[in-house]
């Protein structure tokens, strides 16, 4: 992490949380007094304006987890970009592998959802990360720089842009790289951003996610190019999210 990359804690709840996870978020929101990281939560879009109004005030910001690429429309089930603005989000998530495997998303939609979370002024939090096949072959940092590329559009800055490499074998299984690995992977992902954006890249933050736990956060979060993290399981329990935030230096 550099001076110049505020460390981002992000929690992905996925689907997960109905309306009593309210006091989850409080004692999230009321435990963040003095920490350097930022801290978001992404709820499910059932959640979003309630925590919205909730953490109103406070440094904990509430994003969204996918968004239609268009403003409005005959789009039964799907929400915009727009919408999640107006619910009390500030970013979202987007080309996250589940999204990827369950809805067949692949880097072309990925891309138009970024353009679209830029029209409506949100943060795009943009996934990238390997299967286990890949990471085998020898694949993962090229697999990985082929999704940056394909996914992020023109036009990216240090402030209008996180990505998040989550290694897909990580996810949900208590595995994770080895921080040479994690090391690897971020570095080409700042190469290409380099590449693309020049100097902004300097200045994208790059998020580590898969089985993020507290007692793994620190070593994850000292790793070199790791600007933060993107936390599932252990985001939904406010002592462990957090332990997590806690753990930037
Ligand atoms: O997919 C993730 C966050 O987006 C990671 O999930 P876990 O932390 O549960 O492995």
């Amino acid at each position: 992490m550099t001076a110049e990359r505020r460390p981002l804690i992000a929690g992905n709840w996925k689907m997960n949380g109905l309306r009593a996870a309210k006091s989850e978020l409080r004692t999230v929101a009321a435990g963040l007094a003095g920490l350097s990281a930022e801290t978001m939560i992404c709820p499910p879009f059932t959640l979003i304006g309630a925590f919205a109004a909730d953490v109103a005030g406070t440094q904990l910001m509430i994003g969204g987890q996918d968004c239609h690429p268009a403003e409005s429309g005959a789009h039964t089930g799907d929400i915009s970009a727009e919408m999640l603005r107006d619910a009390g989000a500030v970013a979202v998530i987007l080309g996250h592998s589940e999204r990827r495997i369950d809805h067949q998303e692949g880097d072309a939609i990925v891309k138009a959802k970024v353009k679209a979370a830029w029209r409506a002024g949100l943060l795009p939090v943009v996934c990238v990360g390997e299967t286990l096949v890949e990471r085998d072959a020898g694949e993962a940092a090229a697999v990985v720089t082929r999704q940056v590329r394909q996914s992020v559009p023109e036009g990216a800055t240090a402030v209008n842009l996180v990505v998040a490499y989550e290694p897909i074998w990580a996810i949900g299984t208590g595995r994770t790289p080895t921080t040479d690995d994690v090391a690897e992977v971020h570095g080409a992902i700042r190469h290409i951003l380099g590449e693309r954006f020049g100097a902004e890249a300097n200045g994208i933050r790059i998020l580590y996610g898969g089985s993020v736990k507290p007692d793994n956060a620190a070593t994850l979060l000292a790793t070199a190019n790791v600007d933060g993290a993107l936390v599932g399981g252990a985001s939904l329990k406010a002592a462990d999210f957090l332990a997590i935030a806690r753990a930037v230096g």
